[in-house]
């Protein structure tokens, strides 16, 4: 987990953290509401699929120690049964299923990071309101628009390029988009700064930057991930949970003088990582990428034909594994600013827990998998040519 390996070629791999997993937590109390006997058997399940047509409660007036949006989706997967009873009977039932998945420290994590988030969007004047609503028209370049319109692999090979194994690039952001965030980044650093507050930065391994997520872009990120990512993901990272990103941490990297100089090789937290260039002048900083690992070899050697480095383009976008193992190398004039999507997929997560073999994108798995392939065919081989000499 240490070491950061300057030129990522070889060398441990950092795996950043964030603060910012699941939005629940609190104190472990329901206040201000008494708790009704409950009509509902512990034994009862949740359905396997959602129930789209029920509409579920709204959980926004009740202090609960989990988000309320989160009881608001899970009603849908509740037993028929409990649909209809009293909203006090179903938050009891949701919350007893819910403190079996969430531990008391990450609960508590979580609250303070909700306050946190508070107190930024109750504080903070956002300078171009524009930015929180996606407007695709004014965000995307045409193509990217019209590729994803189409929604076929058709649409989307003819922009996307693949310079090396698992590295797709492609033009994504108009240069006015561009501008107005890095505008807005700006404005939110200096309102820290004049409001001496102290802010958390995107991951462990930066000193710089900000989370869009904290000052109000959240939901604008999350439709950027459902309506524009994932269709794309679905084609080219299905494999880690590509059509099922459920989940991101955006956030903006700043590099060059007075900021961070260069990232350590690690990989992200995330199955697929969206990487967009937003400006702004800058020389260097070239993206170094080193294959895909699993946990279990996150650390083994770099292959040849794995090592890539790509040059970032303000308004393109690179897009690649999270587990794909990259840094970035030093920005040695101006100033380098990009947006960084990590997105991720509990579905895949949840399926991870019960996998050992990772071949399907793990290099050095498939590497392991094809050699137990060969030696099976050699010693089968071998056996039936004995087999042949024996009888003749
Ligand atoms: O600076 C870059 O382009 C890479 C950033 C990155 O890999 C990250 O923040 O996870
Ligand atoms: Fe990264």
């Amino acid at each position: 987990m240490s070491l950061q390996g300057g030129s990522g070629d070889r060398g441990e791999v950092a795996s950043p953290t964030t603060g910012n997993a699941v939005s629940a937590g609190g104190n472990g109390v329901m206040s201000g509401e008494s708790i009704r006997p409950v009509t509902v058997l512990s034994s009862q399940r949740l359905r396997l699929n959602p129930n789209k047509e029920h509409k579920p409660d709204n959980y926004e007036d009740l202090q609960l120690d989990f988000s309320p949006s989160i009881f608001s989706s899970l009603e849908k997967y509740l037993p028929p049964n409990l649909l209809g009873v009293p909203r006090e009977d179903k938050v009891k039932f949701m919350r007893e299923i819910l403190l079996k998945y969430l531990p008391q420290g990450e609960r508590n994590r979580a609250q303070k990071h909700r306050e946190y988030r508070q107190k930024i969007i109750s504080n903070y004047q956002p300078l171009h309101r524009e930015l929180y609503t996606i407007n695709p028209s004014t965000f995307f370049v045409p193509d990217f628009l019209q590729a994803i319109t189409d929604n076929s692999e058709e649409s989307f090979k003819s922009i996307v390029t693949e310079p090396s194994p698992g590295v797709f690039t492609f033009n994504m952001l108009q240069p006015r988009f561009c501008e107005l965030l890095l505008s807005e980044v700006e404005n939110f650093e200096k309102w820290v700064n004049e409001a001496k507050f102290r802010i958390m930065r995107p991951n462990t391994m930066n000193k710089y930057g900000a989370v869009l997520d904290d000052f109000g872009l959240e939901t604008m990120l999350d439709k950027l991930m459902e309506g524009f990512i994932r269709p794309i993901s679905k084609v080219y990272f299905p494999e880690v949970g590509g059509s099922t990103l459920d989940s991101h941490h955006g956030f903006v990297v700043e590099y060059g003088k007075d900021r961070d100089v260069e990232l350590g090789f690690h990989v992200d937290d995330s199955e697929v990582t969206l990487n967009v260039c937003l400006g702004k002048q800058f020389s260097g900083g070239e993206l170094y990428f080193r294959g895909t690992r699993c946990d279990k070899h996150v650390n083994t050697a770099t292959h040849k034909e794995e090592s890539f480095d790509y040059v970032h383009e303000p308004g393109k976008a690179v897009l690649h594994r999270g587990r794909h193992r990259h840094g970035a190398r030093a920005t040695t004039s101006g100033h380098r600013i990009n947006l960084l999507l990590w997105c991720r997929s509990s579905v895949f997560r949840e399926m991870k827990k019960y996998q050992k073999d990772f071949s399907s994108w793990c290099g050095e798995c498939f590497r392991e998998k094809t050699e137990r392939q060969r030696s099976s065919i050699a010693a089968t081989k071998l056996e039936l040519l004995g087999r042949g000499e024996a009888t003749t």
